[in-house]
């Protein structure tokens, strides 16, 4: 049986399923990455983390993917954990979700402080974060490059009500130990634009060049972040870096809207329909708030874009409502053919 103080290093939390631990034969693990039909797992005992590839049984049901917690037996997966929280994105393929992380608590919305952050862009990863079960913090990185910290943090107070928000700098230090305080014995990961300092403040967090050693160069120097990784931080919890995540597509349901846009949420009880789309004004709350200043126009304009997106991903993955939209849309050309 694999002792559960060894596996907090890992950030196993209260949350996780404690069942889990029974079993008596197998070493409980954590997925690090996933290749193709096999996985790079990482096991603890005491101050040792030690890192096997192993396959999976052709019996699971879920494919393991970075951050689930496994049962491992002669160097095979037997068991796939329930998972507290999964980070998923629209199949690249196509139709349905592909699932890219387990288990993380805490997301990372990265941004740089300079130039001024996009809000839009904050707007979406938080719908991400909310999504998949976990609770984003805000971080606002590069404060030592801005000149007025002040007139940054009020254009984000839009879109940072009922967030978390710690300003980093790796330059001067400040932020860290309060983000090294909130990260402890935690799953933690981070979204962000390229260049928006993810992989600074990792390597800030854990105290070493953690990021280095995965990250490949090309050829013109500049690195390019290749695999997904699980890095164990030395005081226990572990970061978890997704570049496949990185570069957004947006995949959230209705929760983790109606959780950042709790402001338009809240106004839209009061619309006339039920369904209100928001899109014309006839007894409609939302539209009634950004015509009399309560409400922003951009912050409406962003919610329905996050809305549009998904009504898309949402025909893609159904392929009756895609077809019926193409019919639409043939009608819809031909009849402007038709009056030219
Ligand atoms: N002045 C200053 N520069 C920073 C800070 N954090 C990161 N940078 C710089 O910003 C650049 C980008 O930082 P990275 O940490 O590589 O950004 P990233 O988000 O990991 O980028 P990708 O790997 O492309 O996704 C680097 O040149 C860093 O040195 C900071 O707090 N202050
Ligand atoms: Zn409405």
């Amino acid at each position: 049986m694999t002792e559960r103080t060894d596996l907090v290093m890992l950030g196993w939390t209260p949350d996780d399923e404690e069942s889990f631990l029974e079993q008596t034969e197998a070493q409980i693990a954590r997925v690090v990455i996933v290749h193709g039909g096999h996985a790079e797992v990482m096991s603890a005992s005491g101050t040792e983390n030690v890192t096997e590839t192993v396959l999976f049984s052709s019996t699971l049901d879920t494919t393991p993917v970075a951050g689930d917690w496994v049962a491992v037996l002669q160097g095979t997966i037997v068991e796939v954990a329930p998972r507290r929280t999964s980070m998923a994105r629209p199949d690249p393929g196509g139709n349905r979700t592909q699932v890219l992380a387990a288990n993380i608590d805490l997301i990372l919305v990265v941004v740089a402080a300079d130039p001024i952050p996009s809000l839009n862009a904050i707007e979406r990863m938080q719908v991400m974060a909310w999504d998949s079960g976990a609770t984003p913090v805000l971080v606002l990185t590069k404060a030592d490059q801005c000149s007025d910290l002040d007139e940054v943090l009020e254009h984000v107070a839009p879109v940072s009500s009922g967030l978390e928000t710690i300003v980093t700098s790796i330059t001067d230090g400040r932020g860290l130990s309060l983000l090294h305080d909130r990260v402890e014995n935690l799953t933690t990961t981070m979204l962000g634009a390229s260049g928006a300092g993810k992989t600074s403040l990792l390597n800030a967090l854990h105290g070493t060049d953690a990021a280095t050693a995965p990250v490949r160069r090309d050829g013109q120097g500049r690195h390019t972040t290749t695999t997904r990784r699980l890095f164990p931080m030395p005081w226990g919890g572990v970061m978890l870096d997704i570049p496949g995540i990185r570069s957004l597509a947006l995949q959230a349901g209705q929760e983790g809207i109606s959780d950042t846009f709790a402001d338009i949420s809240e106004l839209s009880y009061h619309c006339r329909f039920s369904d209100c789309l928001h899109e014309r004004t006839a007894g409609c709350a939302v539209a009634a708030a950004v015509a009399d200043g309560r409400l922003s126009a951009r912050r409406l304009d962003s919610w329905l874009a996050v809305q549009r997106e998904l009504s898309f991903q949402e025909r893609r993955r159904d392929p009756a409502a895609m077809a019926e939209q193409r019919k639409r849309w043939k009608q819809a050309t031909k009849m402007s053919r038709k009056s030219r």
